[in-house]
C-alpha cells in the first residue's frame, strides 16, 4: 500500500509555506508559497497527514482544520513546549514564544554538533534565538525589512520610498536610497549585535539563518553563516512518525 504524502505547513504573519515530507527521503522537497488559506483545499486533499505551524492568524488554523475534518486528513498542530529533543526553553510561559522560533531551533537541534548556536529568521519580524549545549539563552524580535520602512513612510512627512530592496548598505544620496539602505544596515547591524552579544557567553557557535528575507545577509561578511531554506518546516518534519 502506497503511504498519503505528509504536509508540513508553515503560517507566518504575510504568507503560508507549505512542503511535502517523505521520512525515506532526504530532506523536504519543494516549498511552495500562498498568499491566501484557501489555496490549502488542494494540498490538503492530497495529504494523508498535515502538520501546521501558525504563528499567524487563528482562522487559518480554523480553516486547515475543517479542511482536513472534511477529507479525513489527520492534523498536528505544532505548539511551543517548556523541553523537546534535547532543546530547553527559557520562557517562564513557554506558550507565549511564537512556535516558529521554537521549531526553527529544534532543527538546528539537529544540525548542530555542539548544540551551540544562534538562529536568525527574517520575514515579515527578524528574531535571533541563542543556544548554548541545548539551552535557550533568550533572543530578540525585531520588525523586518518591510516593517521597518513601513514604519518610517508612515510616520513622517517627507520621506518616502519603495517596497523593492537592493540589499546593499553604502550611504544612499537620494532619499529612497538612504531608506532602503538605512533600514537593510539595521538589519545587517542586528546580526552582528547578536553574534557579539553571544561572544560574551560562547567561544564556537553556528548561526543559522532562514526566512523569506534571508539573502539580505550574502554579502555578510560573517563567518560560520549556514543558509537554511525553511527552518520552520524542517522543524515539523521531527513530528512526523
Ligand atoms: N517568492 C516570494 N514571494 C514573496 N516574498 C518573498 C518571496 N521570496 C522571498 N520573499 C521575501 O520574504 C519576505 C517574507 O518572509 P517570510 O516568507 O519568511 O515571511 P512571513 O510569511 O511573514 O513568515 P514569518 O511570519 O514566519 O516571518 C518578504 O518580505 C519578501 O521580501
Ligand atoms: C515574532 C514572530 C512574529 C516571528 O514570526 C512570532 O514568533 C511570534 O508571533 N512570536 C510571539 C512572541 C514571542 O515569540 O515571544
Ligand atoms: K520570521
Amino acid at each position: 500500500m502506497l503511504e498519503k504524502a505528509n504536509l508540513c505547513i508553515d503560517v507566518g504573519n504575510t504568507s503560508i509555506k507549505s512542503a511535502l515530507y517523505d521520512p525515506n527521503e532526504r530532506g523536504i522537497a519543494y516549498i511552495s508559497r500562498y498568499r491566501d488559506a484557501s489555496e490549502l483545499i488542494t494540498p490538503i486533499q492530497a495529504a494523508g497527514r498535515v502538520y501546521l505551524s501558525n504563528v499567524g492568524k487563528e482562522d487559518v488554523t480554523l480553516l486547515i482544520q475543517s479542511i482536513c475534518a472534511d477529507n479525513n486528513v489527520q492534523l498536528f498542530i505544532a505548539e511551543t513546549q517548556k523541553s523537546a529533543f534535547g532543546l530547553t526553553n527559557s520562557y517562564s510561559t513557554p506558550s507565549n514564544m511564537g512556535v516558529d522560533r521554537w521549531l526553527a531551533m529544534l532543527a538546528c537541534m539537529q544540525k548542530s554538533q555542539s548544540k551551540t548556536f544562534l538562529v536568525v529568521d527574517i520575514g515579515t519580524a527578524m528574531t535571533v534565538d541563542a543556544v548554548q549545549n541545548g539551552v535557550h539563552l533568550g533572543g530578540w524580535i525585531v520588525p523586518g525589512l518591510s516593517l521597518l520602512k513601513q514604519s518610517l513612510f508612515k510616520n513622517t512627512q517627507r520621506v518616502f520610498g519603495s517596497e523593492e530592496n537592493f540589499g546593499l548598505t553604502d550611504f544612499g544620496k537620494d532619499t529612497p536610497l538612504c531608506v532602503d539602505h538605512g533600514c537593510t544596515a539595521q538589519i545587517l547591524g542586528t546580526l552582528l549585535m547578536a553574534e557579539r552579544e553571544m561572544k560574551k557567553n560562547v567561544k564556537k557557535f553556528e548561526i543559522f539563518l532562514t526566512g523569506g528575507d534571508k539573502k539580505l545577509f550574502l554579502n555578510l561578511d560573517v563567518k560560520n553563516i549556514i543558509q537554511c531554506e525553511n527552518l520552520v518546516l524542517e522543524g515539523l518534519t521531527l513530528f512526523v512518525d
